[in-house]
């Protein structure tokens, strides 16, 4: 089946786009060149042993950072400067320890939404609270809040000023399986509901599978592009039951082949 971003135009594209890092006079290749074109509304899952870059490749398209070579575009437009039009999830979660859950969902808007009154922030806040099922812990403060509900916090304080795009990077790799399995379940939900085009770095090759329409394996640092492939189980997935069916075990295997030589070989872990 055709995935349905197939027929959209393309968000994200990466063309020939190497980056080298300089610490302390020494040189670092974290990216060989790579090309990949994301388009909108698809859901691509970044695989890879640690250190190959992935986080970096967030990092460009978000404008935190500029390619050494070849270029990043959005909507066909080159990064350039911190990009709006993306929401961006980083591996900790951040949170305020001052602040309450609410009030760490609302800190995006209150930063960079002036224009938003008191009331439609609470507003927002209370229908962010409720999409990412958080009711009853809104006034609770972040030491006071599980793993789970910390990631919730983090997502809603993304999803609220209402980005186009996500950027997740290993959004949930701290959580157990179970919990892993529920959080991925709603961000499907979410993003399908939302029509968001998303970047989702994660070590997990299941997860990779479970929640994405494309996954792309990277081989160890310097990173490269070392495999790409659809995933075209339909959408809604039962992500609790597709691990049992045929397509997720002959796809799961086959890109274990390509990416267990490079966890094993793998650099920095
Ligand atoms: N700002 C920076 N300055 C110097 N080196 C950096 C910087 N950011 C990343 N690197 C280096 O670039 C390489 C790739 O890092 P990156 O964080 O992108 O990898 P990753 O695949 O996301 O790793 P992990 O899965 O462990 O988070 C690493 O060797 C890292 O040390």
């Amino acid at each position: 089946m055709e995935p349905v971003s197939a027929a959209l135009p393309e968000k994200i594209n990466f063309s020939g786009v190497g980056k080298t890092f300089f610490v302390r006079g020494t040189e670092v290749q974290a990216l060989q060149p790579i090309d990949l074109a994301v388009r909108a509304r698809e859901f691509v899952a970044l695989v890879g042993p640690s250190g190959c870059g992935k986080s970096t490749l967030l990092n460009l398209v978000a404008g935190l950072l500029q390619p050494s070579e070849g270029s990043v575009t959005y909507d066909g437009k080159p990064v350039q400067g911190l990009n709006f039009r993306v929401g961006y999830m980083t591996q900790k979660d951040t949170l305020l320890p001052w602040r309450s859950a609410a009030d760490n969902i609302g800190v995006s808007l209150e930063l960079h939404c002036r224009s938003v009154s008191k009331a439609e922030r609470a507003e927002r806040i209370a229908a962010m609270v409720d999409l990412v099922g958080l009711s009853g812990f809104e006034n609770h403060f972040p030491g006071e809040l599980s793993g789970g509900m910390r990631k919730r916090v983090a997502l809603a304080r993304t999803l609220i000023y209402e980005p186009e795009t996500l950027l997740m990077d290993e959004p949930f790799g701290a959580l157990d399986a179970q919990l892993k399995l529920v959080m991925q379940d709603q961000l499907q939900r979410i993003t399908q509901d939302r029509k968001m085009t998303v970047l989702f770095v994660t070590h997990d090759l299941g997860e990779a599978i479970a929640i994405g329409d494309r996954v792309v394996v990277f081989s160890g640092r310097p990173g490269r592009i070392r495999a790409i492939r659809d995933v075209t189980l339909p959408r809604p997935r039962d992500v609790f039951r597709m691990r049992f069916s045929e397509e997720f075990s002959r796809l799961h295997e086959e890109l274990w082949d390509e990416l267990k030589d490079e966890v094993v070989k793998g650099t920095d872990i």
